[in-house]
């Protein structure tokens, strides 16, 4: 196993590719804490997630809080700690994508995608990598950014610099925590099937033109970001720290 006895947190855990993610991790003999917003919705699903990751023999905690709250990513940390004696791994994954055209944009949206997407995944990386350091015995951070750093979106003006500000900052952890030994790593998702953009692929024309750009032939499912995931996250990536790895089925390189 390529996680066996680890301690890994999940922000954004109970859905989509957190979800995967924490259950891949489980997989390969980890132990999880599970961030979820802390909603009803949110804590059925998590419910749901405990039990397919008692199934597979490991052992998980959840931690309801909203990411864009500092105190949220200490808690995750101290139950990281309390229930697992400490943190190997974080994946953050937390975030919202509520496309809005620009020039109407409203101020509290914009500061909101800020505030879960970059804040949240700055105040998460920071609590882990002072724990880690603590530690003594590095680790490994990977967050999801996406391939929406690298490219633009007419209706993602709020969103896609949350997401090239979260690439920035794991290529600039990757120096800061180096020395400690803790990697820090970027997943690019492409155009992955979840409740981020349910509404917006609901209308078949927008469903057909992107499936159509990727050259795989099918949009992306919360599983194809697992593999990457845990190779990040595990021993076989010792030597990577401030990649970026795109996870797009080759959407970003089809101009024509
Ligand atoms: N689905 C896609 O096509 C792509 C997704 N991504 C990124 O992947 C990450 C995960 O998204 P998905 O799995 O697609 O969607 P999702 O909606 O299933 O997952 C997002 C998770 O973040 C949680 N979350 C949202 N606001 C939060 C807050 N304030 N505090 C705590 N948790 C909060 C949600 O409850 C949810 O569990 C996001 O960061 C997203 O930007 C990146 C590229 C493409
Ligand atoms: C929500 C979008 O469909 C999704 O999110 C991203 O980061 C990319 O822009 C994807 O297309």
């Amino acid at each position: 196993m390529l996680l066996s006895g680890q301690s890994v947190i999940v922000t954004g855990g109970s859905s989509g590719i957190g979800r995967a993610a924490a259950l891949a991790c489980a997989r390969q003999g980890a132990d999880i804490v599970i961030g979820h917003i802390g909603s009803d919705d949110s804590a059925a699903e998590v419910a749901t997630l405990m039990d397919e990751i008692d199934e597979v023999g490991r052992q998980s905690v959840a931690v309801g809080g909203d990411a864009a709250d500092p105190e949220t990513a200490r808690r995750l940390v101290d139950t990281a700690v309390d229930a697992f004696g400490g943190v190997d791994v974080l994946i953050n994954s937390a975030g919202i994508c509520p496309f809005h055209s620009f020039l109407d944009m409203p101020l509290e949206l914009y500061r909101q995608t800020v505030d879960v997407n970059l804040n949240g995944a700055f105040y998460a990386v920071q609590a882990a990598a002072n724990q880690m350091k603590t530690q003594g015995r590095g680790g490994a951070i990977i967050a999801v950014s996406s391939i929406s750093a690298l490219v633009g979106g007419g209706m993602q003006t709020h969103y896609t610099p949350t997401k090239a500000g979260v690439n920035s900052l794991m290529q600039s952890c990757a120096i800061a925590l180096g020395p400690w030994n803790i990697r820090c790593n970027a997943v690019l998702p492409g155009t992955i099937e979840t409740a981020l953009n349910r509404e917006d692929l609901a209308s078949p024309e927008k469903r057909d033109y992107m499936t159509g750009r990727i050259p795989l032939g099918r949009l992306g499912e919360p599983d194809d970001l697992a593999g990457p995931i845990v190779f990040l996250a595990s021993g076989m990536a010792r030597y990577v720290t401030g990649a970026s790895l795109l996870v797009d089925g080759g959407l970003y390189v089809n101009l024509q």
